[in-house]
């Protein structure tokens, strides 16, 4: 199965059209691909606050109908990360999931709003749903950046039946030690393939880390980005994951529950 996680970079002089219109240019090399992955919030930059009221949009707006019709012309499945969604009077950080023929078949609102330097638990309201999906390519869980920090939410995600963990991001490059050692732990724990997609830049005084990655369920790192953007390509077979999960049944042997 052919997966790539597109790293884009965050500029401060990019509009949030100029910036779909580019990211949505380089989603039209991947033909062939099967899963493609995006970061959080990359349309407005996650740390543009001051942006997310008025570029918000509701669940079935512009970023979702772009993102729906590119994946159905690329026949992929697209997680096309999150955006700034507008309910009533809330926002959310909500990333939404695609299937081959463009339907939306999940979106998932960030549980674990970040609140160190950000604003956003200010701005944003928090999700309380844990989200793991059916799809041709196996279960699949959703998680946004901070909540790699909780490993109760993968666990959660496992005992619904997980075997591929998505995590949409931005990252900064100040604890990237950090973001490297929860890919590969959150993979190794829960024996699932993990794909990420980190920001890369200079946004609003941050710089993003990148090192966007994908991690097969030993731990082990197949395929990461630098720190600029960059398309992390490489393939998976999750059937290894059932392989490890039979001969190394750590899953099985839980006692706390
Ligand atoms: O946990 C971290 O260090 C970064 C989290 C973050 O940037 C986010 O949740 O957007």
């Amino acid at each position: 199965m052919k997966v790539a996680s597109v790293q884009v970079e965050i500029s401060d002089d990019e509009s949030k059209a100029q910036r779909m219109h580019r990211v949505g240019a380089m989603l039209d090399e991947l033909e062939g691909y099967d899963l493609i992955v995006l970061p959080e919030i990359w349309a407005t930059g996650y740390f543009s606050f001051d942006r997310y009221e008025e570029e918000s949009e509701p669940i079935d707006g512009p970023f979702t109908e772009t993102f729906s019709a590119k994946a159905k012309a690329l026949g992929a499945y697209l997680f096309a990360g999150s955006f700034v969604e507008k309910d009533g009077e809330n926002l959310y950080n909500t990333s939404v999931l695609f299937d081959p023929q463009g339907h939306r078949i999940a979106n998932y609102r960030k549980i674990h709003l970040f609140r160190y330097g950000s604003d956003e638990g200010k701005l944003v309201t928090r999700g309380d749903e844990v989200v793991v999906v059916e799809t041709k390519l196996g279960k699949v869980g959703l998680a946004t950046c901070y909540d790699l920090r909780f490993p109760e939410l993968f666990r959660k995600q496992v005992d619904l039946g997980a075997e591929l963990l998505l995590v949409t991001s931005a990252w900064p490059h100040r604890r990237l030690m950090h973001w490297n050692l929860f890919n590969q732990v959150r993979a190794l724990e829960n024996q699932c393939c993990l794909i990420s997609s980190n920001c890369a830049g200079m946004t609003r005084g941050t710089f993003l880390g990148g090192h966007s990655q994908v991690v097969d369920p030993w731990g082990t790192v197949l395929a990461s980005g630098g720190e600029q953007e960059t398309i992390v390509k490489t393939e998976i077979d999750l059937k290894q994951i059932q392989h490890i999960r039979e001969t190394f049944p750590q899953l099985k042997h839980r006692i706390l529950t």
